[in-house]
């Protein structure tokens, strides 16, 4: 029998994303389909996939479904598991928007780290929507770890945003070089499932650009857990951390593939904000399903 998927494709500041729509978490997805389905030559595509899956259908979200009845089961091209993706939240959540599934303004989107609070404002005619997402706190462990890229290295800032982040101010973008390969992060015991990089320089009072190697996905244009994390490392460098000032410091954060604005409230809490397009929809080809069938 032939079995047809449906998916759509998206991205928030070209961070990109397969959407396989699954409200009763019938699509087995193993990591081959996964990353298959991520390759960007022969499959259809994607930094990572956003499983849409209704919290009571799934196993780690029935405990969040009171509160979210969505949850974002996400994975990154390589197939592996991650914590959060905060650029997927804000597609995901323009993606149950467009679906009829929610109306513009509040919802809450469930993740593997826990339950988000999101606002979607009302899309423009080319169905942009800017999205705001509460992405909780940024926790920031002891262990520091240096970033090395060939002969320069630097000293990186742990910063976990649910997923976790090493952050290193450099002195121009290119000194990331061509990130092909993940930069060597050592000691590697501090960050034991791996680690997201992020390069980071200034722009200007209380704006940085960054560019951003992921774990599971290589570098992409944009990484909204890197963002918020580049926030917080700059704040904490800049003397501006809001939970001494008392005062909430909002960082501009240019990517390769737009901006997202980050604010870090005195209480800890950190909001992003910045766009979600849906791109395309279609069907996945039942012949082409069962070449990649583990
Ligand atoms: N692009 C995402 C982060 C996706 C997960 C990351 N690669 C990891 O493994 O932690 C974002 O926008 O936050």
């Amino acid at each position: 029998m032939s079995t047809r998927i449906a998916f759509l494709k998206g991205h928030g500041t070209e961070n990109d994303f397969v959407i396989v729509p699954d409200p009763d978490n019938a699509v087995d997805l193993p990591a081959t389909a996964v990353a298959a389905l991520c390759d960007r030559r022969a499959g259809i595509g994607g930094d990572g996939l956003l499983h849409v899956v209704r919290s009571a259908a799934h196993s780690e979200a029935q405990a969040m479904a009171a509160e979210a009845e969505w949850f974002m089961d996400y994975r990154n091209a390589d197939g592996s598991i991650a914590e959060m993706c905060g650029n997927g939240v804000r597609v995901f959540a323009r993606y149950l928007q467009r679906a009829g599934h929610v109306e513009a303004g509040d919802l809450a989107v469930a993740t593997r780290g826990g339950v988000k609070r999101v606002h979607i404002a009302k899309a423009d005619a080319r169905g942009a929507a800017e999205v705001t997402v509460s992405m909780g706190r940024a926790t920031l462990p002891e262990e520091q770890a240096t970033v090395t890229v060939g002969e320069r290295n630097w000293p990186s800032l742990n910063v976990n945003m649910g997923n976790p982040h090493a952050v290193a101010f450099v002195d121009d973008l290119a000194h990331a070089g061509d990130l092909y390969t993940p930069p060597p992060v050592t000691p590697a015991t501090v960050y034991p499932d791996g680690v997201n990089v992020e390069f980071v320089v200034d722009r200007g009072p209380r704006h940085v650009a960054m560019r951003v190697h992921e774990r599971g996905s290589g570098e992409t244009r944009s990484c909204g857990t890197g963002a918020c994390a580049v926030a917080v490392a700059a704040a904490r460098r800049d003397g501006a951390d809001p939970a001494v000032t008392g005062t909430p410091v909002t960082y501009t954060v240019d990517l390769p593939g737009g901006t997202l604005t980050i604010t870090e409230h005195p209480d800890g809490a950190i909001d992003m904000t910045g766009a979600a397009v849906i791109v395309a929809e279609g069907e996945i080809t039942s012949e082409w399903l069962e070449t990649i069938s583990v």
